[in-house]
């Protein structure tokens, strides 16, 4: 259940299961409205309290078919119900066709022409009285294109006719005019700003990319995923073209929590270099601080022993900060080379603080020229910006790149160009495939930092952290995060994770660390919330 889907794997899963005879269209339709009731009264509970008044708006294709069937199970559980479609009743797909006409046996359907939302609801004294609780079932992963302009208009006039707290507000599958491919508002004549944010989106068997990416979560507000019986396991192992589709199945992030443990039952007696040891290059004086951050993670995240490398002249200003990371000296490119040739240091970190000069592109070369793992951050990428192509000629499948947006875009301009550019069409580019884009160009892994944190190994794996609804962690929009995240990967690299594993375990702790610390952290705290973190996740 780990996995999110695009718009065509849950067609496909879909057309898979309507081939094999596991469901049908009618049924699979049924479901999902019986789902989404299911779950707005258990997430939403105050709606059992509310006025029992609810207004369906029903799209053209099948996601207004299911708002049908949702008028008609709340007419049922004796709510009064008005449902709006906006299309052509004549043109409704089978399935949305008999759930629309078996409504039309209980109510009125509102054709488009005639919902007038201010003249209903914008008055003073309201023509009608106002709903408690407004379905979307307009579009869902069907949605290509932007809303028709009129569309666009009477949904902002509901929103300011009734606006957030005036009624419950729930989405089927997707609010309307969020392409759920990438989670991109198809809005480009509104800045992105969709008419309304939602209470809380239902999505039918697996969330898709658009719950969890980009502005995604925004405009959601909350996400439940309703069982709509589909057998994927068995759907899979029986059609080979299904496996096919999902072969690209992307996962949300799992700390692998047996390898963090350390000893246990199969390995007691491990010595401190069991667990590796990471080295961590420092800036010069007055610069030393995010290096320090990111040794102490590596160490807090478990290797055995980590050091940092500094210059000369700032080695007494980090002696003096320093007491289980160990200290040596670095002068630049020879000495790193010198200090490589002890092949227990297996991990290294490079970027936080290090300052964007030629020392630092010799430094990340020499690094690079040693094979070892490691982890090429902030300073290290940015001193790259003017020739990235010189940076990339000495990547290779040890090396985990963490750029945030802004080094993002110094390193891979046109991509990021082409990604940030507002979207007219869906499905619109996502951070996924930006990010594997970019990896592939690198040759390396990359995790591409943000609220949504997606990682990807070339050719291979794509993992996405996203730390948004019950796990939001806004207060890692603090100084120096990131330097605790390069920290911890190549501590967890250290320790021996495969570079994409300790990139996706990091992320996890790092940003459950933030939880777990909560309101009134700061950097420092990450790594010392590390223990409480492991402990509790039965490490
Ligand atoms: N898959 C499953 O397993 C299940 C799916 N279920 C439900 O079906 C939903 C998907 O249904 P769907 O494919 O009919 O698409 P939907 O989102 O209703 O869009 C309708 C059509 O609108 C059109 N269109 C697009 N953009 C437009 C625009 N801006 N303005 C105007 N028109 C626009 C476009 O057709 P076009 O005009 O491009 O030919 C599109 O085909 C899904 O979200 C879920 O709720 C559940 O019942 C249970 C199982
Ligand atoms: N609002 C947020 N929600 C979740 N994670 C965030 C948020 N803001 C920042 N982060 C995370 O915090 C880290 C910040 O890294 P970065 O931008 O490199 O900061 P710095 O350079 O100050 O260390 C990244 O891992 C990023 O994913
Ligand atoms: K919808």
């Amino acid at each position: 259940m780990n996995e999110l889907l695009t718009s065509a794997q849950m067609r496909a899963i879909e057309q898979a299961a309507f081939d094999s005879g596991q469901a049908t269209g009618l049924e699979l339709m049924e479901r999902a409205g019986q789902g989404v009731i299911e779950a707005m009264f258990e997430a939403l509970p105050d709606l059992a309290k509310a006025k029992a008044k609810a207004l369906i708006l029903c799209g053209p294709g099948n996601n207004g078919g299911d708002g049908f069937v949702i008028a008609r199970l709340l007419h049922e559980m004796g709510w009064q119900v008005s449902c709006f479609l906006y299309g052509d009743p004549g043109r409704l797909q089978p399935d949305a066709k008999a759930n629309h006409d078996r409504w039309g046996e209980i109510g009125a359907v509102v054709p488009f022409a005639d919902w007038h939302v201010r003249e209903r609801w914008g008055g003073a004294v309201p023509v009608e009285q106002p709903p408690s609780l407004i379905v979307d079932s307009l579009f869902g992963t069907g949605l290509t294109r932007p809303l028709a302009r009129d569309l666009d208009e009477a949904l902002r006039n509901l929103a300011s006719c009734l606006p957030e707290g005036k009624a419950w507000r729930v989405a089927v599958d997707a609010p309307s005019g969020l392409c759920m491919d990438s989670g991109r508002p198809l809005d480009p004549e509104n800045d992105g700003e969709l008419p309304s944010r939602q209470d809380l989106t239902v999505s039918f068997h697996r969330l898709k990319r658009g719950h969890m990416l980009g502005d995604g979560p925004e405009w959601c507000g909350r996400v439940a995923v309703a069982d709509i019986g589909l057998n994927q396991p068995a759907l899979r192992a029986a059609r080979p073209a299904l496996r096919e589709q999902l072969s690209d199945m992307v996962q949300l992030a799992e700390p692998d929590k047996r390898q963090l443990r350390k000893g246990g039952e199969d390995y007691p007696g491990a010595h401190k270099y069991d667990y590796g040891h990471a080295v961590v290059l420092s800036g010069g004086p007055g610069r030393t601080g995010a290096a320090r951050l990111a040794a102490r993670a590596a160490l807090r995240v478990g290797a055995g022993l980590v050091t940092l490398a500094a210059p000369a002249p700032a080695m007494s200003e980090c002696a003096s900060q320093l007491t289980a990371v160990m200290l040596t000296r670095c002068n630049g490119a020879p000495d790193l080379g010198t200090l490589l040739e002890d092949e227990r240091l297996n991990a290294l970190c490079l970027g936080p603080g290090l300052g964007v000069s030629a020392a630092t592109r010799d430094l990340v070369l020499t690094a690079l020229g040693s094979r070892r793992r490691c982890v090429l951050d902030a300073d290290a990428l940015t001193a790259f910006a003017e020739r990235p192509q010189a940076l990339f000629a000495h990547l290779h499948s040890g090396v985990v790149l963490t750029p945030h947006a802004g080094e993002f875009a110094r390193l891979f301009p046109d991509i990021w160009a082409r990604f940030i550019a507002c979207p007219e069409q869906g499905p619109a580019i996502s951070k996924i495939e930006a990010a594997q884009e970019a990896a592939a160009r690198a040759g390396c892994i990359l995790l591409f930092k943000g609220q949504d944190t997606v990682i990807v190994e070339p050719g291979g794996r794509v993992v996405v952290h996203a730390a948004c609804y019950e796990r939001a962690a806004p207060w890692l929009a603090t100084a120096g995060a990131g330097d605790v995240l390069a920290g911890m990967i190549a501590g967890l690299m250290a320790r021996g994770f495969w570079p994409v594993g300790a990139a996706e375990t990091a992320a996890w702790l790092h940003a459950e660390a933030a939880i777990s610390f909560g309101p009134g952290l700061i950097a420092e705290d990450l790594a010392e919330e590390l223990p409480a973190v492991l402990r509790a996740s039965g490490v």
